[in-house]
Parts: C-alpha cells; sequence; structure tokens
C-alpha cells in the first residue's frame, strides 16, 4: 500500500535521504533529513487511514529504537503518508486494523483481510510498548497530524512531546469506546492531565471530531499550521531542536516526565543525574580509589550548598 509517487502529499524529497538499511520497510517509510539530525517516521497504508497490524507495529519499535539509540538525531517527526490514492482521505493513525483484531489482540496476518489471519500466533497488544519507547526516549518526538488521528492513533498524539497539525485536514477522534477499546495508560489518563478532566472525558464520552484549532483551544495541539506548510513546520521545529543543548533537553523530558512516571520516571531522571555525576573529577576518585586499594582523597571537592 502507498500513497503517492513522492511518498506523501507535503513530503519534499529534496530535504530527506531514506535511512540505509530499511529498505524492507513494508508498513512504514523512514527517513533522515539532509541538513540536521532529525528523522521523519511515517506510517504507509493510506488506504486503511494509516491503522496499523501488529507487522506495523514491529516495524515501529525497530525504527524508533534505531532512532532512540542513534547519537546524532536529537527529534523524530512521527507522522503519516497520504492521502490514499484510492480514496483521497489523509490521515496521520486510526489506532489499530480492526478487520485483524481478535479476541486476544491484533492478528499477524499474511494479507489485508480476516481471512489470511495467522491463527497459530497469538495476538498483539504492543502499541503500548510504541508509546513507552516515545516517552522514555531521551529526544523530542513531534506528532504531525495531516489526517485523522483516531483510536490508538489519537493514543500515540497524547504521548508525543509535541504535535503540529494541519489547520486544514487535521481531525481527532477518540473513537475506543465505540469499538470496545480502552486505552487506560497515556491515551486516557494522560490526557486528562493535558487537557483536564472534563475534556477528556468528552473525547472518549462522546467520541466527537476535533479540529487542529479544538486541539489548540484544549491543549492538545501545540500549532495549527496550513496544510500545504505543514512538513516544512515540522522539519523547521527539527531544526530548532538541534540547536538546543542534547544534555538539557535530555534532563527536561525526563523532569517533565517525573511528575506522571512514578519510580521509572524518577530512575530515568536518576539514571541521567548519575550519568551526569561520573563525568566529574570526584566520581573518578571513587573509582579509582577503589581500583588502586587506597583511601579516597575528598579532599579538592567541596561539599557544595
Ligand atoms: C477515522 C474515521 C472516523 C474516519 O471516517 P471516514 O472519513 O468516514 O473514513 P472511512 O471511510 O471510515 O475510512 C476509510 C477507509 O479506511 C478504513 N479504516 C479506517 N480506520 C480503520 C481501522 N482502524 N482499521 C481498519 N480499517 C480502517 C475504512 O474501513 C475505510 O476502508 P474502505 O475499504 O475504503 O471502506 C473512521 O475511519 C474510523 O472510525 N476508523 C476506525 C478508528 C478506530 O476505531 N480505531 C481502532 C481504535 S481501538 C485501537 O486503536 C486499539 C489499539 C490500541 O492502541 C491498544 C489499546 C489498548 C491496549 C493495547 C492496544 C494495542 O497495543 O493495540
Amino acid at each position: 500500500m502507498s500513497a503517492l509517487p513522492g511518498v506523501s502529499e507535503t513530503f519534499d524529497p529534496d530535504s530527506w535521504d531514506d535511512v540505509p538499511g530499511f529498505e524492507d520497510l513494508t508498513d512504514l517509510t523512514y527517513h533522515r533529513a539532509r541538513a540536521h539530525g532529525t528523522v521523519r517516521v511515517a506510517f504507509d497504508r493510506p488506504d486503511v487511514l494509516n491503522a496499523f497490524r501488529p507487522h506495523t507495529v514491529d516495524e515501529l519499535l525497530r525504527v524508533l529504537e534505531h532512532a532512540r539509540t542513534s547519537s546524532d538525531v536529537g527529534c523524530v517527526l512521527l507522522t503519516g503518508n497520504g492521502p490514499s490514492t484510492k480514496h483521497g482521505k489523509r490521515s496521520f493513525c486510526t489506532g489499530g486494523d480492526q478487520r485483524i483484531r481478535g479476541r486476544a489482540g491484533y492478528q499477524y496476518a499474511g494479507g489485508e483481510t480476516a481471512e489470511t489471519v495467522d491463527k497459530a500466533r497469538l495476538g498483539r497488544l504492543h502499541i503500548l510498548e510504541v508509546q513507552r519507547l516515545i516517552r522514555f526516549m531521551p529526544k523530542v518526538v513531534v506528532c504531525v497530524v495531516p489526517g485523522w488521528a483516531a483510536g490508538g492513533g489519537h493514543s500515540l498524539h497524547v504521548v508525543c512531546d509535541l504535535t503540529i497539525a494541519s489547520a486544514e485536514h487535521a481531525r481527532f477522534k477518540q473513537t475506543d469506546a465505540e469499538v470496545g477499546s480502552f486505552d487506560g495508560g497515556f491515551g486516557s489518563a494522560y490526557l486528562a492531565k493535558q487537557v483536564g478532566q472534563k475534556y477528556a472525558r468528552e473525547i472518549f464520552f462522546l467520541a466527537e471530531e476535533y479540529s487542529a484549532e479544538d486541539g489548540m483551544r484544549m491543549g492538545t495541539v501545540n500549532r495549527a499550521v496550513p496544510h500545504a506548510d505543514l512538513e516544512a513546520a515540522a522539519l523547521e521545529w527539527g531544526r530548532i531542536v538541534h540547536t538546543k543543548s542534547p544534555t538539557a533537553v535530555r534532563m527536561l523530558k525526563y523532569a517533565f516526565n517525573a511528575t506522571d512516571d512514578g519510580l521509572v520516571g524518577q530512575q530515568l531522571f536518576a539514571g541521567e543525574a548519575t550519568r551526569l555525576a561520573y563525568m566529574t573529577d570526584e566520581a573518578a576518585e571513587g573509582r579509582d580509589q577503589f581500583l588502586q586499594k587506597r583511601d579516597p582523597d575528598w579532599s579538592p571537592f567541596p561539599w557544595y550548598y
């Protein structure tokens, strides 16, 4: 399934290169900006409004892990290719592919229909692993919304650090309760932290359609931009992120997360604090006195206040 010859209507081929080693992707496209360390990850199933199947999620985990562990990448744009050449509709992502949803999760399938489901493999619900990867990677993840963000796609937008959306075409709709699903983690409870309890309950219980402007009013969307400028504006955010201190951005993301993420949030923030401490002469003295089997000499290191 593909969108347009140029990957997507707002994609500028002069700004991006394919990422080597990912030529085998079928459900996503993965590009790296020519000018700086921003990467673009895009759902590439526009005919089903970029709904994800288990294979899509496997690919998402693979490319996001690559982005996470690439030390020159500071910003990830997560978007959806389109519009569909089949029906002309635009989308970021509409969540789990309902055609291959089984009783134990979303099922691996050889083709596009329920008849092709692989009954020997257990259903998956591993988009939640993607959510955690986005949440915990020490880089800025921007959700770039050219059309529909629905169901599990809405939840992905919620968990991203920033959202930029097409003023004309972005549509947000949380369909979970309509299809008997419920994202009880970031998709709902964290959404309530963003917009407040009343709006969060409205979004789930009424499942109405919201525009980019509505999202800005409620606090889920950072910026609504003209559709034609969407990806250029997102790429500019990536450039700006790369003008900032990597350590400061990392510590800030973990600081923003920590208040909601319990001991895991504290662990991630503290892990980075430990890394910073290890860079000091004081920590080196702690290591060296052990290796040299001598008493430590802390005298050069003041008790700062
Ligand atoms: C988004 C819509 C409201 C848009 O409506 P409209 O503009 O009228 O377009 P359509 O004609 O409906 O759609 C065009 C075309 O796309 C197909 N399609 C759209 N969405 C999906 C989908 N999710 N799965 C399969 N196919 C889809 C649609 O059938 C049309 O096909 P044609 O052949 O051309 O007719 C509307 O499309 C809509 O409501 N879509 C469904 C949104 C939805 O309900 N998504 C699932 C929500 S539940 C979910 O995502 C669970 C997954 C999850 O995240 C999760 C949650 C909790 C624990 C674990 C997990 C996990 O790990 O998975």
